[in-house]
């Protein structure tokens, strides 16, 4: 079995008396793109600063392995992309890019090199000769994206990259990460389960500063998916009062409720579709939604977080 470009145990921070980073240990395999996803303040910041080697654990190690041996400094060999990077307005994009490949270790002609293709590649071929100042948030967050990437790095951390960006800005990074993904190892903090799911093939849920849930996107998928059946009803007191009754049948084996709506996890979906159906029609209740299938990964997400 091959060494994991990253091996991470017993992670901790501990700031004063209070413990951010409660002990995580996870690997992160060569090639793969896996998303740390948490709640506001669950301690991704935190864990991402302690990769990028920009905050001291308090306990636990940190392994990056290159060729399967371990390196003594893995910096050279992480690309970073803090949440809320600093730019030099009064720079142009390819003059602020050449200055990030000098200061990641490469010669002038290296990094002129590597600017010149990293701005066609971030799509910013043209507006690299312009300043930073008048670039929308998400050409900012690309020229990021390329400034993390100059010097050809095994690991791409990313510290929430799309959360600040407007819908367009957001979907450029995300398909841009699609595309980098195929050559880096990549390591994305977010909040938001679509963002993972849209780029990621694993997952560390992480909350209150310990790993929740971990592993591969599609199988925590198989494995936590339940069946379920969701109903919206007329808004009348007998629609309503059905509802309730219906919520109480001994195939239901969990409950979520709102005034008109339900979502009811039972043991075989089909036959309780039938039943609830046909007691339904029976009593002249009026449904308005009637969806028997899967739980999905966010109802796993919302239920693992506890909101
Ligand atoms: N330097 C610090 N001193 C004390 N507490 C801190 C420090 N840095 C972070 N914290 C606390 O640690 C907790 C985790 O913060 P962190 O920024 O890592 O969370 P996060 O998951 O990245 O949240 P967000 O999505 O809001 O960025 C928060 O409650 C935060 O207030």
């Amino acid at each position: 079995m091959t060494q994991p470009l990253l091996q991470i145990e017993g992670l901790t921070k501990r700031f004063k008396d209070r413990t951010v980073v409660d002990g995580i240990s996870f690997q992160i395999q060569e090639g793969s793109c896996a998303a740390l996803l948490g709640p506001n303040g669950a301690g991704k910041t935190t864990t991402i600063s302690m990769l990028a080697g920009l905050l001291q654990p308090t306990a636990g190690s940190i392994r990056l392995n290159h060729r399967g041996v371990p390196v003594s400094d893995r910096r050279p060999y992480i690309g970073y992309l803090p949440q809320m990077p600093v730019f030099y307005p009064w720079m142009t994009g390819k003059e602020f890019l050449r200055y990030a490949g000098e200061i990641a270790g490469l010669t002038g002609r290296e990094a002129a090199l590597k600017t010149e293709e990293w701005l066609e590649a971030v799509g910013l071929k043209d507006a690299g000769r312009r300043k930073i100042g008048g670039y929308s948030g998400g050409m900012k967050q690309r020229l990021g994206l390329a400034q993390a990437l100059i010097h050809s790095p095994k690991l791409l951390i990313l510290d929430e990259p799309v959360s600040a960006l407007d819908p367009v800005g957001r979907k450029d990074v995300l398909n841009l990460l699609q595309r980098i993904r195929s050559k880096t190892t990549v390591l994305f903090s977010t909040h938001v389960l679509h963002d993972a799911e849209e780029v990621c093939d694993e997952i560390l849920m992480i909350q209150n500063g310990r790993i929740v849930l971990q592993g591969n996107l599609d199988r925590i998928r198989l494995e936590y998916s339940e069946p379920v059946i969701r109903i919206e009803v007329g808004s009348d007191a007998g629609s309503r009062d059905w509802l309730v009754s219906a919520s109480k049948n001994a195939f239901v084996s969990r409950v979520e409720m709102g005034k008109t709506w339900a979502k009811l996890t039972v043991k075989d979906v089909e036959e309780a579709s039938i039943l609830l159906m046909a007691d339904a029609a029976a009593r002249r209740v009026l449904i308005r939604k009637f969806e028997a299938g899967q739980s999905t990964l966010e109802d796993l997400f919302l239920k693992v977080v506890n909101v």
